[in-house]
């Protein structure tokens, strides 16, 4: 089982190692690393942030586990050499269409949620998240209005196929939890939205058994924050759903905390904390390496088929919040490395 490591930029590399060293811990049989370069740090070494060798390396593993893109001194270059880039075209290039970013608390965090305890508890819900359409990837670019103005333009489009996958990995997902899929769109403003509505209704006949609810995306957000204990299964396009798991991170702890699955139509995944590089932090050892470590179980899970040892992960960082590890972000003092021995240490 080969395992691409690709750590990139800012406190990628230091968060990822942290999860590098929970999986050595448990010893996985036949798991074995590759480490390539990726964002910034490739572009920085070889002139561009997804190198043909680290797309290869990419493509031949069975997993990818990923830190996080993003340098500031890459701000200016062109986009298509910006280290967002990377992450952006592995997603696309590798099918990797289906996003699951679950966001639950830790009983020991309730105090860490931008919310009131009462109120966080009962946050546990699952965004499926599509990965590889919408205004993300649609036409863009730079032109000149009539009256001479720069115009800035992305277009915003789905296709019922790309729409019809993403709503099933959303009701097979509901399946496996609570049976409840809430679809969030902006049906009452875009045209994009009103076919993702009317397609995930059509889907539905194929899952009488899955209670289907639609929200407008402003409402979502509300709804996140007032009771975020209503969800259980969010679906949900690319940018929405990108807004949303940011937000749903603070009803669960921080953002430090939410681990993702970026999985193509036949499993093979892409693991990656769902924050970026933290240029604010990166370089102190403060970064919260939980949600690396917690992909990386979701690898293990997801990708690898070694559920028990995904569960030991999981058992593990709740023993090691439980005995009062607390990263800055949480509300501690524990740097990255002592967070990465607290779960080792209750493996
Ligand atoms: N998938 C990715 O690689 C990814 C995701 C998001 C942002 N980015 C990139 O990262 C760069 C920084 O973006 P941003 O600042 O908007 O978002 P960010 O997620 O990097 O950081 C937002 C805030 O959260 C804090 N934070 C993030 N992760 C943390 C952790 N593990 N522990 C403690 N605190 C943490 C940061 O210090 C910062 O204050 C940008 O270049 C952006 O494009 C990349
Ligand atoms: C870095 C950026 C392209 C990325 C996204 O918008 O998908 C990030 O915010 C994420 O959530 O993974
Ligand atoms: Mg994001």
């Amino acid at each position: 089982m080969l395992v691409a490591l690709l750590p990139g930029d800012g406190i990628g590399p230091e968060v990822i190692v942290e999860a590098v060293r929970v999986l050595d811990a448990l010893a996985i049989d036949g798991l074995i690393f590759e480490e390539a370069p990726v964002g910034g740090a490739a572009y920085k070494e070889q002139g561009h942030p997804l190198p043909d060798t680290t797309l290869a390396l990419a493509r031949r593993a069975d997993a990818i586990l990923f830190g996080a893109v993003g340098d500031p001194d890459c701000d200016a270059l062109e986009r298509h050499l910006r280290p967002e880039q990377a992450i952006l075209g592995l997603r696309k290039e590798l099918g990797l269409f289906a996003n699951l970013r679950p966001a639950n608390l830790f009983p020991e965090l309730a105090n860490a949620s931008a919310l009131r305890p009462e109120i966080a508890r009962n946050i546990d819900v699952m965004i499926v998240r599509e990965l590889t359409g919408d205004v993300y990837f649609g036409e863009k670019g730079m032109r000149t209005t009539e009256a001479g103005l720069r115009q800035g333009y992305d277009i915003m489009a789905y296709d019922e196929g790309e729409i019809a996958r993403i709503a099933r990995a959303g009701f097979e997902t509901a399946r496996a939890r609570r049976g409840k899929l809430c679809s969030v769109d902006k049906a009452n403003v875009l045209e994009t939205s009103q076919l993702w509505r009317d397609v995930v209704i059509e889907v539905s006949a194929d899952y009488p058994d899955i209670e289907l609810s639609h929200l407008y995306v402003d409402n979502a957000a509300m709804q996140l924050v007032r009771d975020p204990g209503q969800f259980d299964t969010i679906v949900t396009g690319n940018l929405f759903g990108d807004i949303l798991s940011d937000l749903a991170s603070m009803c669960a702890g921080s953002i430090g905390m939410l681990p993702s699955a970026s999985l193509d139509k036949d499993g093979k995944g892409l693991y990656e904390p769902i924050h970026g590089s933290a240029p604010d932090i990166a370089g102190q050892g403060r970064a919260n390496p939980l949600a690396t470590i917690l992909s990386s179980a979701m690898m293990l899970r997801y990708s690898l088929g070694r559920n028990e040892a995904a569960d030991r992960i999981e058992r593990a960082v709740g023993k090691a919040l439980a005995g009062g590890l607390r990263t800055a972000d949480i509300g501690g003092g524990a740097t990255t490395r002592k967070a990465g021995d607290a779960v080792i240490a209750m493996l």
